[in-house]
This record gives structure tokens, C-alpha cells and sequence, in this order.
């Protein structure tokens, strides 16, 4: 594999893929990488700390042809417009995207490979070219869980989330620090004044993001101060389309024979790039918990077993402790009332890194044999 183009590198997500990319030396491993823009072809590439072409435009389908793989963090229409002409054109390389789109389809493997690299390899052994990255939730559940699914143990899940304002995109993660900044100058003199009453602070604040003036541009409702319990489209079944990725993700990326069940409620929150979430686990046996927290904490080499104690859990199983870290803390971990087959679990992870570039960045590594 020579040639490598990069899509999507300057958004959000392709951001951080370039920021692993470049802390790790990734960029010594591929002979040529091209850069592409879908805005300004013909302009300056990243500086990768090496000569490269100037940006090639993104739709030019023969240009996208010559390459023997392409990496795309510029999301679904993209994928959409561009992917079926590629391989209409007899394109065989390796399509890399951080986009929904492909994911469901059978010619697709979601990449997680701390938790699925059997069924990674697999695919490359049979000729799979498509390699797409889990939904952020979903991968964010498996890094934390895996060790609980390798052993067979889950009957079922139940997901209850709380995601962060950068799942909804680098706009929305401005409009949260928006609407704290406007909740907070509304009330600016009577938070100086310690005497002043709380209750009217309490009513300005809420007459304040009920106003038609409050930023609600992009998430269509107040999240400060408050929260959106519904994620994505609506779906029939009454799931919103996050809520559906659960279980559909999760079991392809798993590879199960038989479908385990995953569902919740998905939640919007003012955190800036960490999902959190809470775990019911129904376990099919009745595990010891010290047992139960060596499967978790052994899975894989980013996750780590929070003790259930409260200063361990408010210093490390925060967005605040998370965030920028490829860490992925499980705590809260003890049996329910409900009986000792149902397990509690809190995970937090940083959703930009394992929940988005991180999976591209290792299956690229995998594709060039370096990992
Ligand atoms: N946000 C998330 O949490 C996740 C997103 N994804 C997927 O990744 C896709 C991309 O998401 P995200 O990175 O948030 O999207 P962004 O909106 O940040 O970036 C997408 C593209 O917008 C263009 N763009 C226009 N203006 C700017 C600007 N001022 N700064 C940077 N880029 C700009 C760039 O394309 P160009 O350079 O060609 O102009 C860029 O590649 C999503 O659509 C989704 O499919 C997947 C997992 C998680
Ligand atoms: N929907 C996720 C982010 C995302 O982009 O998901 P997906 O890659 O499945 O479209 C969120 O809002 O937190």
C-alpha cells in the first residue's frame, strides 16, 4: 500500500485523527499521503513534517482512483456521493470512514480492533475492502465491556447515556459554551452580591433559556443547565436511531451468533467531548465481583477498573478526568438489588478518540501491517 488519500482531515474528527496520527509517526509508514478537500482544492496541505501535494479535490473520482486507500472523516453525504462511484469505476482499495453510512452494510467490518481483531483479520484474509468506524457510543461500550462479552457472560444490556455536546459536532460544542455564557451574564450582578436571593437567580435562569433569544441555533433546545433526552432521527420502533445503533453495532462488530440484546435511553448533556454511561449488565451466571472486575479490567490495554468508592470515582470517572485520554475507566461496579446475576457499570471515554479516530487510525495501521 503506497498511496494513501486523507478526507475529512481538517473537521473535528479529522483533526484528531491527525493529532494521533502525527504523536504516533504514523505518517512514516505510508510512502505518499494525499490530502483532499471537498473546499479548496489546490490549496496548502496539513504540515505533516514532509513535502506533500497540494490538496487534491475530493469529488474527482480519478484522482480518488489512484489510490490504494482512502481514509474520510468528512462524513455521510460525502460517503454517500462519492464511495458508489469509486467502486462502480472498478476502484479495489480500501475505503477507511469514520461516516455511518456503510456500517450496517455486509461488504462493511466496524473496526474496534482492541475488541474485534479476529474478525478484522478475517475480513482482510477474504478480501473485505470496507473498514468503517463504530458509532461513538457503541465503541465507547465495547472498550469498557469487552471483557464481560469475550467471556460470554452478558445475556443482555441495558445502556441509560450521557453524551457529550461533540457528538453533535464542533458547532454544537460552541453553542453549549454559548448558552453557560449567556446563563451565567444574565445573573452576572446577583451571583456578585452573596446576599442576593437564590430563588431569583433560579427564575432569571430559567426565563433566560426559555427566551427566544437563548443560542439554540444548533441543538434546537436549551442543554445548559438542562438536557435532551433524544439523539438522531426517530425511529418506528419508538428508538431514536442512537438508541437502535446499540444492539445492531454492537452485535456486528462482536460477530455473535446469536443477537444479545443492548438498549437504553440515549441522552444529550453539557459535557464537551466524553460520553458517559451507565450499564445494567444481566449476567448468565453469578460471578464473584472481584472476578467480575478481572475480566473488565484485563480485555484490553486503555481500560481500567475505577474502585466503587466515592473519592476514586469523582477523581477518576469524570469527563473532566477523561477527556483527551485514550483511558477508558469502568466504575460503580457492584451486584443490583435486583439480584446477583444483574451487574452496575459506569463507563466514561473520550467519544473523539476511541469513540471516533482512534479505531481508523489502528485499522490503517493493520491495512499497512505495522500493528
Ligand atoms: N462528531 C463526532 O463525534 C463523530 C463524527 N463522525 C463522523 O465524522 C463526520 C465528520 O464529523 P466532524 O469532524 O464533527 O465534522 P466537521 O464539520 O468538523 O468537519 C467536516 C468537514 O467540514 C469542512 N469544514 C468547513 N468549515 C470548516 C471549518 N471551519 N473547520 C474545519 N472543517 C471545516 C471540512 O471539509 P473541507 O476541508 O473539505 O472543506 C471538514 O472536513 C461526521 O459527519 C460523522 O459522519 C463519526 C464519529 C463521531
Ligand atoms: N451520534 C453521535 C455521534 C456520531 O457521529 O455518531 P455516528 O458516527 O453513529 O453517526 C452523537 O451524537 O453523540
Amino acid at each position: 500500500m503506497k498511496k494513501v488519500g486523507f478526507v475529512g482531515w481538517r473537521g473535528m474528527v479529522g483533526s484528531v485523527l491527525m493529532e494521533r496520527m502525527l504523536a504516533e509517526g504514523d505518517f512514516a509508514h505510508i510512502a505518499e499521503p494525499v490530502f483532499f478537500s471537498t473546499s479548496n482544492a489546490g490549496g496548502k496541505a496539513p504540515d505533516i513534517g514532509r513535502e506533500v501535494a497540494p490538496l487534491g479535490d475530493a469529488f474527482d473520482i480519478d484522482a480518488l482512483a489512484e489510490l490504494d486507500a482512502i481514509v474520510s472523516c468528512q462524513g455521510g453525504d460525502y460517503t454517500k456521493e462519492v464511495f458508489a462511484k469509486l467502486r462502480a469505476k472498478g476502484w479495489n482499495g480500501y475505503w477507511i470512514d469514520a461516516a455511518s453510512s456503510l456500517r450496517m452494510q455486509d461488504d462493511a467490518i466496524i473496526v474496534l480492533d482492541p475488541v474485534n481483531r479476529d474478525v478484522i483479520d478475517r475480513g482482510i484474509e477474504s478480501g473485505t475492502k470496507n473498514f468503517i468506524g463504530g458509532n461513538c457510543t457503541v465503541s465507547l461500550m465495547l472498550m469498557a465491556l469487552g471483557g464481560l462479552f469475550k467471556a460470554g457472560l452478558v445475556d443482555w444490556v441495558s445502556a441509560m447515556t450521557y453524551q457529550a455536546a461533540s457528538g453533535a459536532g464542533a458547532k454544537n460544542m460552541r453553542e453549549l459554551i454559548a448558552q453557560m455564557g449567556a446563563l451565567r451574564d444574565g445573573v452576572a450582578e446577583e451571583l456578585a452580591d452573596p446576599a442576593s436571593a437564590i430563588l431569583e437567580i433560579d427564575r432569571k435562569v430559567a426565563a433566560d433559556m426559555r427566551s427566544a433569544d437563548f443560542p439554540t441555533a444548533e441543538f434546537g433546545a436549551p442543554l445548559a443547565g438542562s438536557l435532551l433526552p433524544w439523539i438522531d432521527t426517530q425511529l418506528e420502533s419508538g428508538q431514536s436511531r442512537e438508541e437502535w445503533k446499540a444492539q445492531v453495532e454492537a452485535n456486528k462488530i462482536l460477530a455473535t451468533d446469536m443477537t444479545v440484546p443492548v438498549d437504553g435511553t440515549c441522552v444529550r448533556i453539557g459535557a464537551m467531548r466524553c460520553h458517559s454511561q451507565a450499564f445494567t449488565v444481566k449476567l448468565n451466571k453469578n460471578l464473584p465481583l472481584a472476578e467480575i472486575e478481572q475480566l473488565i479490567g484485563s480485555a484490553n490495554d486503555w481500560v481500567n477498573v475505577v474502585p466503587n468508592e466515592r473519592e476514586a470515582t469523582l477523581q477518576q470517572l469524570t469527563p473532566t478526568a477523561v477527556t483527551g485520554k485514550l483511558d477508558i475507566p469502568v466504575g460503580r461496579l457492584r451486584k443490583l438489588s435486583m439480584g446477583p446475576e444483574y451487574l452496575n457499570a459506569f463507563t466514561v471515554g473520550d467519544q473523539l478518540l476511541w469513540g471516533a479516530a482512534e479505531p481508523l487510525r489502528r485499522v490503517l495501521l493493520i491495512l499497512l501491517g505495522k500493528l
